[in-house]
Parts: C-alpha cells; sequence; structure tokens
C-alpha cells in the first residue's frame, strides 16, 4: 500500500476539462501512484460507454504499471477485472464486496471515528477520510472534518492505511500528511487542470518535502 497511496487520482469524465484519456496519461507522467474511474453523478457516463471509457483508461493505467481502481461499481470492477475496489458507507456492505470482488485491493470511504474503527475489523486494503476540506466535486459530500481528523484516527490506535479526500490541493496537501495519512487522493486539482503532468508533479514534490 506504501507505494500505491502517496498520491491517488480520482476521476470520471463528469470531472475533466481535458480529454479523460489525456488527463491521464498526464497524470501518470507527473507521477500518480494511483487511478480510481469514478464515472458518477451529473454528466457521467452509463452503460457500454461507462464500460468502454473504463477499458480505455484501464489500459493506459496497465501500460505504466498503475493500480487501476473502480469506484462503487463491483459489477463494472469485475468485468474489467480491475485491480481494486472502492465502496462508500453506504454502497455495498464491506463483507459482501470482500465475498464478490475477484481483484485484490479494497477500499471504504470513512467519515467518523467510529466508522474508521469498523473498517478496521474488516480486511481492508486503505479507508479513505474525508472530506478534509471542502470541496465542490462530490455533490453530496459531508461536513468538512480538517487534517486533524486523520491524527483523532490515528489516536484512536486505528492503523489502517489512510488516503486523505476532499478538496486536496498544491496549498493544503501537506497538512494531510503531517496529520498522518500515507497519501492524498483527489480529484479537480488534476482533473480541471490545463496542465496535468505539472499537476501531479508539483502535487508528488509536495508529498515528498511534507
Ligand atoms: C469523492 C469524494 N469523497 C469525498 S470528497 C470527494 C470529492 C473530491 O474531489 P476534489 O479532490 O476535487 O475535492
Ligand atoms: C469517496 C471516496 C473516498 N476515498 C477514495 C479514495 N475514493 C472515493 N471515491
Ligand atoms: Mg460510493
Amino acid at each position: 500500500m506504501k507505494q500505491i497511496l502517496p498520491l491517488y487520482f480520482i476521476m470520471g469524465s463528469q470531472d475533466c476539462k481535458l480529454d479523460p484519456a489525456f488527463t491521464l496519461t498526464e497524470a501518470i507522467k507527473g507521477g500518480i501512484t494511483c487511478f480510481q474511474f469514478r464515472e458518477k453523478g451529473p454528466g457521467s457516463l452509463q452503460g457500454t460507454e461507462k464500460v468502454a471509457l473504463g477499458r480505455k483508461l484501464q489500459r493506459i493505467c496497465r501500460e505504466s504499471n498503475i493500480p487501476f481502481i473502480v469506484n462503487d461499481d463491483i459489477e463494472l470492477a469485475n468485468t474489467l477485472q480491475a485491480d481494486g475496489i472502492h465502496v462508500g458507507q453506504d454502497d455495498m456492505p464491506i463483507e459482501e464486496v470482500v465475498h464478490k470482488f475477484v481483484g485484490n485491493i479494497i477500499g471504504l470511504s470513512v467519515h467518523t471515528v467510529e466508522e474508521a474503527k469498523q473498517a478496521a475489523t474488516h480486511n481492508i486494503d486503505y479507508i479513505g477520510v474525508g472530506p478534509i476540506f471542502p470541496t465542490g466535486t462530490k455533490k453530496d459530500a459531508k461536513k468538512p472534518v480538517g487534517a486533524s481528523h486523520i491524527h483523532t484516527i490515528r489516536d484512536a490506535g486505528i492503523s489502517t492505511p489512510i488516503v486523505g479526500i476532499g478538496g486536496i490541493t498544491k496549498q493544503n496537501a501537506h497538512h494531510v500528511i503531517q496529520a498522518g495519512a500515507e497519501g492524498i487522493s483527489l480529484i479537480s486539482a488534476i482533473s480541471m487542470s490545463d496542465y496535468p503532468q505539472l499537476a501531479a508533479k508539483q502535487l508528488k514534490a509536495i508529498l515528498t518535502l511534507a
């Protein structure tokens, strides 16, 4: 997980300023360590178009040995033989995901310390803790918890690998690492950039300095 979590890019076509394949290719050149295909919400693709884009982005990841993770959709994750799946608290119960998902990386969204404690009782590879900062990308995001919440989770004795998520930019990314997260996961800081390779490079540099 240590190699995978540092700079965890998440994107769907609905989040993308430029062409998704171009943005992903550039982000990989810029040093992302993991990619999550999250085709969801207003303006996202459905059905065969969603599968086709997933396959296209998975191919780009495979060429560079970057783990390809699918958000929420276990049928899609199994159809694509994705490396991992990420589910939310109100998606398929984690016991069912562990049982049904054929790949090997399982991630879970976590907001409260209680949810983090629950997650630690399952064989989960990482938890996505957030939203850390205010975000406009996820319409139904919960109240921002601040980077200190990661510290609180660590103080509760939870050692599950953590990526922070929500409103993370090159200006605030260091707070997330200093609070005890293994990495940062983000959408718009790269997906809305005119220069996704530079955006990824700058975020990666901050991680090494944090
Ligand atoms: C998927 C998700 N979960 C909590 S906040 C969020 C959106 C993160 O997007 P951004 O990095 O653009 O704030
Ligand atoms: C909601 C999410 C939280 N964390 C991660 C890593 N991905 C997500 N889709
Ligand atoms: Mg979800």
